[in-house]
């Protein structure tokens, strides 16, 4: 394996096709709940595929049964005796804006990722599952697949991300409140009519062959352009549009001058696809 394989406890890396790196959620032995270590692994892995030369684009995946559990429920019972310790109303807040910040700060990891991230979810997709994969920047999944937004069953309100993107992801605002305030499960096909997912494969094998291909794709193309258009979006996403032709104006003041942007111009112009872009 090379040494530009980052190695975790939870977290599975592999390098399946060129530039095309693989991550996968791997306790499947626990359905793939998010313990302490898979919360920290996960901040790490992306921060560092972010600045890795060697990966263009990231898919991920959960080993097992199912994509996720959602978070650790055994393991996030263990802040119980910390709180119970803290002094008063004060101590015990700081203890849990802690630990969600940390919690927001590995989520939101996916979308500072330089590179385009992919989720490719098969059977369920559960609570913190749901915020995970609304930071991803493109979502597949299998035919048996759901989604379900379940922090009202827990009697909390969803705080790593699933009620600050998923809005921007389903446009329709009645179906997002609906999902998040009854905790029902969304299935695959509502979610592809919805637009949460892109496609829907008919099993995992199928799915994890259909996502790789489209990986492979994306990592073919010029990495300049690839990290532009993702930083872009996001940027758009939360700015207005003036503020927005501003940034990718500065952006391109820079990028245009790449050498990316002068081979992929002239294999344009000469119809040639025998193009090979630097690591970036
Ligand atoms: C600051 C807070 C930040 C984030 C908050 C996020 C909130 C959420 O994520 S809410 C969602 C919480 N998750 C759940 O409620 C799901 C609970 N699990 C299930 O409903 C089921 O396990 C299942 C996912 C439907 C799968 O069922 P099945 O296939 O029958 O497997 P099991 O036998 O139930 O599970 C196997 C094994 O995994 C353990 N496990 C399952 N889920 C969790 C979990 N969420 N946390 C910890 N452990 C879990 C289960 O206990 C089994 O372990 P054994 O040791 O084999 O008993």
């Amino acid at each position: 394996m090379s040494s530009n394989v980052p190695s975790f406890k939870s977290l599975a890396v592999t390098v399946p096709k060129p530039f095309v790196y693989h991550v996968e959620f791997n306790r499947p032995e626990k359905v793939n709940a998010m313990n302490q270590t898979m919360w920290t692994e996960i901040g790490q892995c992306f921060n560092e595929l972010s600045f890795n030369p060697d990966c263009r684009v990231i898919v991920v995946s959960g080993a097992g049964k199912l994509f996720t559990a959602g978070i650790d429920v055994k393991d996030l019972m263990r802040v119980a005796p910390e709180l119970a310790e803290a002094e008063d109303v004060a101590r015990k807040a700081k203890i849990l804006q802690q630990l969600i910040s940390r919690f927001q700060a590995s989520f939101s990891s996916m979308e500072e990722c330089s590179k385009p991230v992919l989720a490719a979810v098969h059977s369920a997709c559960i609570g913190a599952g749901v915020d995970f994969v609304s930071g991803v920047d493109i979502r597949y999944c299998s035919k048996d697949a759901y989604f379900q937004v379940k922090e009202v069953d827990m009697g909390m309100a969803a705080d790593v991300g699933t009620l600050q993107r998923l809005p921007k992801i389903i446009g329709n605002q009645g179906l997002v409140r609906e999902l998040c305030l009854t905790g029902r499960k969304m299935m695959a096909d509502e979610a592809l009519s919805q637009g949460l997912v892109s496609k829907v494969f008919d099993d995992k094998e199928k799915m994890m062959d259909g996502v790789l291909k489209i990986a492979e794709d994306i990592a073919s193309k010029s990495p300049v352009a690839v990290q532009g258009i993702k930083r872009s979006l996001i940027y758009a996403r939360d700015h207005s549009v003036r503020d927005s032709l501003d940034q990718i104006a500065s952006w391109n003041q820079f990028m245009l001058q790449s050498d990316d942007f002068a081979s992929a111009v002239m294999a344009q112009a000469t119809k040639s696809d025998d193009i090979e872009f630097s690591k970036l």
